[in-house]
């Protein structure tokens, strides 16, 4: 049964997969040749069109999209595949999202937000050649990151159930500032950056068997967290909630097609 409590709880525990997903990137230095277009052999004929990474995400994506992963609407894949049959017992998803929006992402705007904005902030410099490791390691970041951003679709549908004539009108008008203000809590956006960035404090310690576990956000700089929590709350600051807000107007949008 989805309620405005339920979605929330939902987003909630994405939270601390998506901190202990960024711990684990951060075990792996950057690793750049993973993310330059590849070359066999010499010469500009042998140069492909795409990275080590986009390679290794799009194969991986591939035997995941066979074993039944985005028979789920709450996972969607970063490459489109036209796969036959899945490998997975059959189920019967509910439908919760309305059809003519249901597919509706942003996971182009993730992708190039993960690349190009925080995986430098995530990673040291170095090379160390486990490029495998490490893109799988992107590949967990980028997936709990684009279910997380993209649950705004069933955010929205439980907030347009709840307000149906409001939210009727302004769709109708394509009103998309009065959308926006209409969905946005700020007091609840500052509760979740303040919580990430705590749980980034708690998870990234170093446990030792003396001593307390550290939860003051504030007084907790000197000590050396495996993620940095300025960085999480950043990360939801300036993208990931920005997005997830994205995806509910245009969710909402599209409600009444
Ligand atoms: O919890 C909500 O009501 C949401 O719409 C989700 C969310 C978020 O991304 O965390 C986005 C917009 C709101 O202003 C508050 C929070």
């Amino acid at each position: 049964e989805l309620s405005l409590d339920t979605v929330r709880d939902f987003l909630t525990r994405e939270e601390d997969t998506i901190v202990f997903s960024l711990i684990e990137r951060t075990k792996y230095p950057l690793n750049r040749p993973a993310y330059e277009p590849l070359h066999f052999g010499d010469g500009a004929a042998h140069r492909l069109n795409a990275s080590f990474a986009e390679l290794f995400i799009r194969e991986s994506e591939a035997v995941q999209s066979k074993a039944g992963r985005y028979q789920s609407l709450q996972e969607i894949p970063f490459f489109a595949y036209r796969v036959p049959f899945t490998l997975a017992p059959p189920y019967n998803f509910t439908r919760d999202l309305y059809p003519a929006a249901a597919l509706l992402n942003v996971n182009d705007a993730i992708w190039s937000m993960y690349f190009n904005e925080l995986l430098p902030l995530l990673a040291k410099n170095g090379d160390d050649g486990n490029y495998a490791v490490t893109v799988d390691a992107d590949l967990a970041c980028l997936q709990v990151l684009s279910r997380r951003i993209n649950y705004g679709r069933y955010v929205a549908e439980v907030k347009f159930r709840g307000d149906q004539q409001t939210y009727t009108s302004l769709i109708q008008a394509k009103d998309r500032d009065a959308l926006m203000k209409l969905l946005t809590s700020e007091a609840q956006e500052d509760v979740v950056k303040r919580r990430v960035e705590k749980k980034a404090v708690v998870f990234g310690q170093t446990i030792t068997l003396d001593g307390p576990i550290q939860t003051d956000v504030n007084h907790s700089s000197q000590a050396n967290f495996k993620v940095d929590p300025s960085v999480v709350y950043k990360l939801y600051d300036q993208w990931v909630i920005p997005l997830t807000k994205q995806v509910e107007v245009e969710y909402l949008l599209h409600r009444l097609d």
